[in-house]
């Protein structure tokens, strides 16, 4: 059973999840829209919680940061694989030398098997969204398991409507267990929101460090709280900061 959240603690160090979290789903990646208020939100979070507020996120860094160009918080994008501390350039990521623009060409040519899909591409890795024409889920499903048959450095990582080619080495559970270390996060408790797949694995590191994770939305989770969408979430966010 998963219960509503207790109040945000003030030695929390705050996880945040992107899409489905901060933001509603919306048809297509370049389509979602950010609430007015979320900046100021996060930016006083940021305050609140001396620094230790991370997004943690399956888009890459750079694509974070042009919708939320004044966070002053560390991001880990693309499932962990890029990790940014405060404003600086994302860390370098060990890629097993993997050839991108070859594999996002490689997933253009099949998606040209119906043109309601998707590609989104990645600095270390690749989308294939099906969000306008579900029929196709399990061909896009196979047809990426097929490809991530030649790329041993890559896992397959289901996501909503889409799924995804990103590094074996990377998971927002390591994203969060790195990011712990950092002295605005050390002795902290973590406290983690998400919505998604990708999400299950922090929120159980979450738990296990003596935190909590809050499930957003429906659908099974390990995590042991819940709030049914972006908006709720928002509400308990701005509920921790002084009026
Ligand atoms: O880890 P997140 O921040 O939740 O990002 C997960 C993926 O989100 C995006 O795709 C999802 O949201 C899109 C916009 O709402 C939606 O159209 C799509 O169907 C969803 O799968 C993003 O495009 C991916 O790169 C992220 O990995």
């Amino acid at each position: 059973m998963t219960a509503t959240p207790p109040d945000l603690p003030a030695d929390a160090a705050l996880f945040l999840d992107f899409d489905g979290c901060l933001v509603e789903i919306a048809p297509r990646p370049d389509a979602i829209v950010v609430p007015d208020t979320l900046p100021a939100l996060l930016a006083g979070l940021h305050r609140r919680q001396g620094g230790a507020v991370a997004l943690v996120s399956g888009r890459d860094v750079a694509d974070l940061r042009r919708y939320l160009p004044d966070f002053p918080g560390a991001i880990a994008g693309s499932h962990g694989a890029e990790i940014a501390w405060q404003g600086a350039p994302p860390d370098p990521v060990e890629t097993g030398g993997l050839d991108a623009t070859a594999l996002h060409a490689r997933v253009r040519d099949l998606a040209a098997h119906d043109d309601r899909l998707l590609v989104e591409p990645k600095p270390h890795g690749v989308v294939l969204h099906y969000r306008a024409a579900p029929d196709l889920a399990e061909w896009v499903d196979r047809t990426m398991g097929e490809l991530a048959s030649h790329y041993p450095a890559l896992a397959l990582q289901p996501a909503k409507m889409a799924m995804e080619l990103r590094p074996k080495s990377a998971g927002k559970d390591r994203a969060l267990s790195r990011l712990m270390q950092a002295p605005d996060f050390a002795g902290r408790i973590p406290v983690y929101a998400g919505d998604d797949l990708t999400d299950e694995a922090a929120m159980a590191e979450a738990q296990s460090r003596g935190g909590f994770a809050i499930k957003i939305g429906a659908g099974p989770t390990v995590a042991r709280h819940r709030l049914p969408d972006p908006a709720a979430l928002a509400r308990w966010l701005a509920a921790a900061l002084p009026c």
